[in-house]
Formats: structure tokens, C-alpha cells, sequence
């Protein structure tokens, strides 16, 4: 069991959105703790809630019910001064590392830029320092690197300057969607673990959104499963993935060979039909698990 308090906490949060006629549920009485120096997976197919997760965290999305928990309180202060102590906080990490930097700007400017928000104590050489410290801490070489533009910096080095933001900000928890899916198979591990190391040695919490279940093997302590808006299965990310209790997470699971093989090994890339088994599969559930009601906590991250 964790002693750590929780630094995020999600308490039975809704989310549904109106197209029209139409609702969509894109959240269904959530609830999950970010602890500090613990990731926490969440896995599921395109357009099972995720990123609303995501979005409600980072305060873009307003939770129709429930509760968002900084430390342990409510989040009261919804000025925009309170909202950027928050951010300070509470940092996000996006699937496409090109789009997040502005093209014009040197890898200096992009972290000159937080520091001076954030961490506006430090003046003149104290700031280079810092920016040193930070290229450093993502193993990039400061001398090299930040004088460039994003287009001069692969994938990998564009992930590490984002990553290198939320360090400048001073992030507790991070929220990383998708952070790997766009960068070459090659470097991913790379990245994956920076994130491990980060999470160790500055005791963040982390927060990896993934459809692939074999990455949330690599770098969680804790998974989440979620479908159609709702958690299915959350726990121990060895004890689910190993003994997994919804017939979802086995659909998932049965789509990579085996969860033992790292995700950069080519054994571990998904068989087509399996997939598509999973996908047919997936469309048998639906109405079944709408009609369950509340979620299925099949396991308890602390029981
Ligand atoms: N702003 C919005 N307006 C209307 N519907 C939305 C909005 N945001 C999300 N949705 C819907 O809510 C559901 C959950 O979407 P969400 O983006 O959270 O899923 P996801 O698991 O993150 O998917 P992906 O992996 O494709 O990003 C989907 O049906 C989506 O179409």
C-alpha cells in the first residue's frame, strides 16, 4: 500500500458532451490518485476517454459531476492566477513533439520562456545555468542543442525539449498523451525511459495515456483500462497484465503476443487479425458494458 499522498486526485468525475441530438459520454464516474514517483497507465482504444481524462486534469475540460483534488483539497481558485499556480504543477506532454514548439523560436527561447514565467527569481547567468542543468537532465548537449530550431532536432529531441519545459515549469505530475506514438520505434525507449528516471529521481507523478498495452508495461507501476468513457479494470500493471479479469483487457492483451517481449522488440509489434479480432470483439461488449451501469474496479491499485 502507497503512503505517499496522492498529488492528483480524480473522485467520480462525469463528462458528457452534447453534438446536437447526440450525447457522448466521454467520462463515466472516474476516480484514480497520481501519486508522486508512480505512473500510472492508461490504456484503452481510440476514443474510450482518455484524453478527456486528460483535458479534465488539466482544467481545459469543466467535469460535469465529481471531483478534482490538488494535494488533497478542491481546487477553488478558478481565476486565471490560480489556474496558472496550477499549471505550474501540473504539466502535459503531447503526442506530436513538433507541434507543441513554435518553429521560429531557438531550444533556448523555449526554455528561456517558462523560466522567466515560472521561476522568475532567477536573473541573467543564473537562467543560462539553469537552461545547462535542464538540456542536461534530458541528455541533450546544451552547447549543441540550444541554439537550434525544432526542425534542426529529431523526434526524440523534440520529446526531450518538451519534457525539459516541464521540468523549467517546475512540474509535480506530468500528463504524458501518447508521448511515444509519433517518434520512430528507435528512439522510443529512449524517451520512455527519461520519463522513468525523471519520475525516480524527482519523485513526479506521471500520467502515460496509451493504446498500447506493451509500453504501459515498460514504464507504469499502476493501469488503468478504460472503454467507452469508464475504468473496466485498474491495479498492479504486472497483476493485470498477467492476470487480467475483464474480457476487454484480455481482448487487448490477446492482441500482443506476448507482454513479457519489450515493446521495441519486433516480436511485440500487433498480428492485423488480432487486432481486428479485438475491434469485433470490442463492438460485442459495447452495449453490454453501457448497460452495466457503474464501473467494473475488478482490482484496487491499494487492495
Ligand atoms: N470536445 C469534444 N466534443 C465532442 N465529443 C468529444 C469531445 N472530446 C471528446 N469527445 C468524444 O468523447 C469520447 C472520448 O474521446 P477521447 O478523446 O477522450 O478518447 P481517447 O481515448 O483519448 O481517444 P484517442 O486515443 O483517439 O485520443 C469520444 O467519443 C470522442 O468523440
Amino acid at each position: 500500500m502507497t503512503t505517499q499522498p496522492a498529488i492528483i486526485s480524480l473522485k467520480n468525475i462525469g463528462k458528457t458532451f452534447h453534438l446536437g441530438a447526440h450525447q457522448i459520454r466521454g467520462a463515466h464516474d472516474i476516480s484514480f490518485d497520481l501519486h508522486a514517483g508512480r505512473t500510472l497507465a492508461l490504456v484503452g482504444e481510440s476514443g474510450s476517454g482518455k484524453t478527456t481524462c486528460a483535458r479534465i486534469i488539466m482544467r481545459e475540460y469543466i467535469a460535469d459531476s465529481g471531483e478534482l483534488l490538488f494535494n488533497g483539497s478542491a481546487i477553488t481558485d478558478n481565476s486565471p492566477k490560480g489556474l496558472k499556480q496550477y499549471r505550474k504543477n501540473v504539466q502535459m506532454i503531447f503526442q506530436d513533439p513538433f507541434a507543441s514548439l513554435n518553429p521560429a523560436h531557438t531550444v533556448d527561447y523555449h526554455l528561456r520562456r517558462p523560466l522567466s514565467l515560472y521561476q522568475g527569481h532567477l536573473k541573467g547567468q543564473a537562467v543560462t545555468d539553469k537552461i545547462h542543468d535542464l538540456l542536461t537532465q534530458v541528455e541533450l548537449d546544451p552547447e549543441i542543442v540550444a541554439p537550434k530550431h525544432p526542425h534542426d532536432l529529431s523526434g526524440g529531441q523534440r520529446q526531450r525539449i518538451n519534457i525539459a519545459r516541464t521540468l523549467a515549469v517546475g512540474a509535480k505530475a506530468i500528463i504524458a498523451d501518447e508521448p511515444t506514438s509519433m517518434l520512430d520505434v528507435s528512439v522510443r525507449q529512449g524517451v520512455l525511459e527519461l520519463l522513468n528516471r525523471m519520475k525516480r529521481d524527482l519523485g513526479l507523478a506521471l500520467l502515460y495515456i496509451t493504446h498500447d498495452v506493451a509500453t504501459a508495461h515498460y514504464v507504469a507501476e499502476d493501469i488503468m483500462v478504460m472503454y467507452g468513457g469508464q475504468i473496466l479494470e485498474w491495479g498492479d500493471v504486472k497483476a493485470v497484465l498477467s492476470n487480467p479479469q475483464h474480457d476487454y483487457t484480455r481482448m487487448l492483451l490477446a492482441a500482443v503476443p506476448d507482454p513479457d517481449i519489450r515493446f521495441d522488440d519486433p516480436r511485440s509489434r500487433l498480428e492485423p487479425n488480432a487486432v481486428n479480432r479485438v475491434r469485433e470483439q470490442a463492438k460485442l461488449l459495447h452495449p453490454h458494458i453501457r448497460s452495466a451501469g457503474p464501473n467494473h474496479f475488478y482490482r484496487h491499485i491499494d487492495g
